[in-house]
């Protein structure tokens, strides 16, 4: 789905002749006068702002009774009516059109991941950051992926946009629980003999999820979710023997997960579930030299049918730049 000006191109009137860097103009319609008024700003100045950072496809925007005419480049044209469209929605929403709302609209309709329809639920909206990101929110919003394999390396948003997608899931009642569990590597088994509650026993190396389970719907909700049962966050064992049913399911670093685990979390997958299954295949912790559950699965199941993977690359990587530097690094020394 395009976010653009959603069946407003009333106007085509393409110039000759047709080369692809030819101007072209639209009019980009609305039919309310104030909301015309709202959209160009006092004296035009979001327009102004709208050519000023569009200027490199020679974009001119002015309003015309009942729209804005655009003109430039075909995709500083779209661009700008995707800009339009964004405002307008923000403009519906309750926000007050200033020149802040304009730079971000453009902003957005300028991201990478234009074609991503967006979340909804959140506390937050969360946008994609890179192309590879915006091709992985797709894949996750889209609830007919009953199984979905996010893999890449280290800070490319694999765990974090998993969990915005099944935040929104819970909180939009499309599934009625959240469950994210993650292989304890280190602590195994042993994890049971430690005193305290589940979450105080997991909690370091459960750390990452409650950040962003914190960061996406706020801790009030987190915590009221949970202790409804709603939200459950534990170690890989803990799926063992059980039908996870109306659940949006992590599995979380699955590189750690053996061949026998991984086939095990995967069969949990109960009616009305799907399951998102992220790690990264360069950062495998198992002892001794067992094969990867993750690259076995990865393997196996592709190209079986309603089973997507999704490969992030540093160039996704959306921690410190020099995060993806590190990581190609470590890759030309055959490390990574
Ligand atoms: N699109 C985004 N919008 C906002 N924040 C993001 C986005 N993508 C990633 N982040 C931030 O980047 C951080 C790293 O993401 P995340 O932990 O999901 O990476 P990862 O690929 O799972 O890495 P690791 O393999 O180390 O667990 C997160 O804490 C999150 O806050």
């Amino acid at each position: 789905m395009r976010v653009g000006a959603r069946g407003r191109r009333v106007t085509v009137k393409r110039r000759k002749p047709a080369s692809p860097e030819a101007p072209i103009s639209r009019i980009y319609e609305v039919r309310n006068a104030e909301r015309l008024q709202d959209l160009c700003g006092p004296h035009h100045r979001h327009l102004q702002i709208l050519e000023t950072k569009l200027a490199d496809f020679g974009l001119r925007a002015e309003s015309q009774g009942g729209g804005i005419l655009l003109i430039g480049t075909a995709e500083g044209v779209s661009i700008a009516e995707a800009t339009l469209a964004e405002l307008e929605r923000r403009i519906r929403s309750g926000t007050e059109a200033n020149d802040m709302e304009v730079e971000g609209a453009i902003e957005a309709a300028l991201t990478p991941g234009q074609t991503f329809g967006g979340l909804v639920g959140l506390k937050k909206p969360i946008k994609p950051q890179t192309r590879g990101q915006a091709k992985y929110l797709e894949l996750l919003a889209n609830a007919d992926n009953g199984l979905v394999f996010g893999v890449g390396p280290a800070g490319t948003g694999k765990t974090f946009l998993a969990v915005a997608a099944g935040v929104a899931e819970l909180t939009t009642g499309l599934r009625q629980r959240l469950i994210v569990t993650r292989p304890a590597v280190e602590a195994g088994e042993k994890l049971g003999f430690l005193p305290g509650t589940l979450e105080e026993k997991v909690d370091p190396y459960m750390l990452p999820i409650w950040d962003a389970l914190r960061d996406l719907m706020g801790q009030e909700q987190m915590e009221r979710r949970m202790a409804r049962g709603e939200i459950e966050v534990a170690p890989l064992a803990f799926m063992r023997g059980r039908t996870l049913k109306n659940a949006f399911v992590i599995v979380d670093e699955a590189q750690n997960t053996t061949v026998a685990q991984m086939k095990m979390v995967l069969t949990r997958l109960g009616r009305d579930s799907r399951m998102v299954v992220t790690g990264d295949p360069g950062q495998v912790d198992l002892p001794g030299s067992q094969p990867s559950g993750l690259k076995h699965a990865l393997r196996i199941l592709e190209g079986v049918d309603g089973i997507k993977a999704h490969y992030l690359t540093a160039a996704d990587v959306v921690r410190h730049g020099l995060v993806s530097r590190i990581i190609d690094a470590y890759a030309a020394a055959g490390e990574g």
